[in-house]
């Protein structure tokens, strides 16, 4: 068995966390799914091994937990070159980002996990590292201010956003390398399970891990966390084993539906339907009405319920479609024709 096949001891386990690390691939070829990212991504790694210069700078965007993190460890790691990792809410100070820089070594890769949470004046040192390898520390306040020019070592930046939109263009332009990171589908979670389960040591019959994997929201690290929960439940209630039952009363107990929503997204679809008729509403109102941030709403729950055909965002705020009706177990209601759709609400506030 190879170094990275490495059977995770029962002793890590009591930490979820070291878990979730431990199941992270570490190499390009064992990472699973988004071929078109990997491919692309190979190709920049191996043209920029050939030259013998630190590649482009990558920005990954997608949904959490689809995988970000992990890709920018394996480049750095196909790459031979030191980590740092740090994120955009870290970083409050140019002066923050300046010491992060200026202590980077030769080919150092830098991740920025949710880069578009940076400071604006760390943001702005940031286009000037990026594209010169250079910045200027600014000492003293005032008409007295002096900028001191400052050489950093050629590094990559690997920044990860959940919201590529709210990336100023003048940041998004200077990464050579864009990578869109898609939900998963099935198969490739389920590929994603059966690795975990033999880095755990957990017999996972095929139907067992379809059945997680079709729970599993497109997303490996719901994946993996759901084959957790599956597995203690196994372990105390059937001997270990994960057939299809198993785990389906497993996730049931969690709260997690035949179709992957979990407690948030039922919320979500409960306060749309039964406060607001099935809207149109805005997002802060509906997030007002599940106790959540908007920001949670928007981009934990919304993009999973969009791509399930249970929610649309339009212009004047979210709608339920009938497939979310139904899926709630509730009648469309009907509207002054009698003809199925929602009525008009007086919670109509776009934003
Ligand atoms: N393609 C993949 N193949 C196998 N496992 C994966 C893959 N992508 C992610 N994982 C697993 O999912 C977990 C979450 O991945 P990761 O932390 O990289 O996500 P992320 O996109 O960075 O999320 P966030 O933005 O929330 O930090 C990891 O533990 C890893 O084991």
């Amino acid at each position: 068995m190879s170094g990275r096949d490495e059977i995770v001891s029962p002793d890590a386990e009591g930490d979820e966390r070291a878990v979730e690390a431990a199941l992270r691939p570490k190499r390009l070829d064992e990472f699973v799914g988004q071929a078109r990212v990997r491919e692309q991504l190979s190709l920049v790694l191996q043209s920029a091994l050939r030259r013998n210069r630190p590649p482009d700078h990558v920005l990954m965007s997608g949904s959490p937990g689809l995988g970000k993190t992990t890709l920018a460890m394996i480049i750095a790691a196909e790459l031979g070159a030191p980590l740092r990792l740090t994120a955009g809410p870290a970083i409050e100070r140019a002066g923050d980002l300046a010491a992060i820089l200026s202590t980077l070594s030769e080919g150092e890769v830098l991740f920025i996990d949710e880069i578009h949470r940076m400071s604006r004046p760390a943001e702005e040192m940031l286009y000037m590292a990026m594209e010169d390898f250079r910045v200027d520390i600014v000492v003293g306040k005032g008409p007295g201010a002096t900028a001191i020019p400052l050489d950093i070592a050629p590094f990559t930046l690997v920044g990860a956003t959940t919201r590529a939109g709210l990336l100023p263009a003048p940041l998004r332009d200077r990464f050579g390398f864009v990578a869109h990171m898609e939900f998963y589908d099935v198969s490739e979670l389920e590929q994603v399970l059966r690795r975990s389960a033999r880095l755990l040591g957990v017999e996972l019959p095929d139907e067992g891990a379809h059945e997680i994997a079709r729970r599993s929201r497109g997303t490996p690290r719901i994946a993996n966390r759901l084959l957790r929960r599956v597995r203690d439940y196994a372990e105390v209630r059937s001997g270990g084993v994960i057939t299809r039952e198993t785990a389906a009363d497993a996730l049931s107990l969690y709260e997690v539906d035949g179709e992957g929503l979990d407690r948030l997204d039922r919320a979500v679809l409960d306060a749309l339907l039964r406060k607001f008729g099935g809207g149109p509403v805005g997002l802060s109102t509906l997030a007002i009405a599940v106790g959540e941030e908007p920001e949670t709403v928007e981009v934990v729950a919304e993009p999973f319920l969009v791509r399930q055909g249970l929610l649309a965002r339009t212009p004047r705020g979210r709608v339920a479609t009938a497939a979310a009706w139904a899926h709630m177990g509730m009648q469309v209601p009907l509207d002054a024709l009698g003809r199925p759709g929602s009525p008009p609400t007086l919670f109509d506030d776009p934003e």
